[in-house]
C-alpha cells in the first residue's frame, strides 16, 4: 500500500492553512503537502509540522497567488530573471519546511524558445540545489489552458535533455487520465520516472474513487513496480474533507 499524503490547499479547506495542518493528522495523514505556502511565515508552518510530527513531501515554485495570475516562470522565455528569483525564495521555504520535493512550474508559453529556456533554467535549478529533488508536472490543458508541459512524452524528452539526477517526474495521475484518457498505459510509459504522485478523481478533480480512474488498480499498478515515493491527494473535496476518505483504505 502506497503512503498517503493530504495536499494541504485542496483538502481541509474547511480550516485555515495553519490549522489543516492537524486536522490532516487527526484524519490519519503522516505527510502532507503545499502548492503555494508563500502567503504564510515559513515559521509558522514548520512549527505546525513538528507540533503535529508531520513530514513535508513537496511544495512548488512560486506563483505565490494560486488565485489567478502566472502559473509559474520556467518556460517563459526572458523570464529568467522572475524565475531566478522566485526559486531561491523558494529555497529559503524549503531550508525550514524541509520538502521531499520542490516542483517547478512551467508556465504559460509555447514553441522551440520556451523550451530551451525551461531546459536552461532546470540545469540552473538542479545545480543550484544538487541535493534537493526537483519535479516537473505535465498539466492537462483543461485546468490549465496554454500551460507549456501539458504531455508525458514531452516531460519525457526534457527530462532527457536536462539530464540531472535530481530532476524528475511528477506524475498526477488526474492529469495522466486527462491528457491520454488510458492512465494505466501512462503509467507503464513513464512511471519508471516518477519520483511523485499526485490523484485525483476525473473528470470533476474530487476524490480518487469518484469518476472515471480505477484508483485500486492504479495503487495495485505502482506497488507492483516498486513505486516507494508518496501518493497525494490533491482533489476539491466533494463535502467535508473526512467523508471522503475511503480512498485511503484501498
Ligand atoms: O496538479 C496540479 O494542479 C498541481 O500539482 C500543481 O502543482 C499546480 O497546478
Ligand atoms: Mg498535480
Amino acid at each position: 500500500m502506497p503512503t498517503f499524503c493530504a495536499n494541504l490547499t485542496m483538502l481541509f479547506t474547511e480550516y485555515p492553512l495553519i490549522e489543516r495542518f492537524g486536522a490532516a493528522k487527526d484524519a490519519g495523514f503522516d505527510v502532507v503537502e503545499i502548492l503555494f505556502p508563500y502567503d504564510n511565515p515559513a515559521q509558522e508552518m514548520r512549527s505546525a509540522l513538528i507540533k503535529h510530527d508531520l513530514k513535508m513531501a513537496l511544495i512548488n515554485t512560486p506563483p505565490p497567488n494560486w488565485a489567478g495570475g502566472d502559473r509559474g516562470y520556467a518556460a517563459i522565455p526572458n523570464g529568467e530573471k522572475r524565475f531566478q528569483y522566485d526559486f531561491k525564495r523558494t529555497l529559503r521555504y524549503a531550508q525550514l519546511l524541509k520538502p521531499t520535493h520542490i516542483h517547478i512550474m512551467a508556465g504559460r508559453a509555447k514553441g522551440a524558445v520556451a523550451r530551451a529556456t525551461f531546459i536552461e533554467n532546470l540545469k540552473w535549478a538542479a545545480m543550484q540545489a544538487p541535493k534537493q529533488s526537483l519535479t516537473i508536472e505535465p498539466i492537462n490543458p483543461t485546468d490549465i489552458p496554454g500551460y507549456f508541459l501539458h504531455d508525458f512524452d514531452q516531460a519525457a524528452e526534457i527530462l532527457d535533455a536536462v539530464d540531472a539526477p535530481n530532476v524528475n517526474l511528477q506524475f498526477d495521475a488526474y492529469h495522466a487520465h486527462m491528457i491520454t484518457g488510458d492512465l494505466p498505459a501512462t503509467w507503464s510509459r513513464h512511471g519508471h520516472r516518477a519520483v511523485h504522485i499526485q490523484i485525483a478523481g476525473a473528470p470533476g478533480r474530487h476524490e480518487p474513487d469518484i469518476g472515471d480512474i480505477d484508483c485500486a488498480g492504479f495503487f495495485k499498478q505502482i506497488d507492483a513496480d516498486g513505486y516507494k515515493g508518496f501518493v497525494s491527494g490533491e482533489y476539491h473535496p466533494k463535502g467535508r474533507t473526512v467523508d471522503g476518505l475511503e480512498w485511503v483504505k484501498l
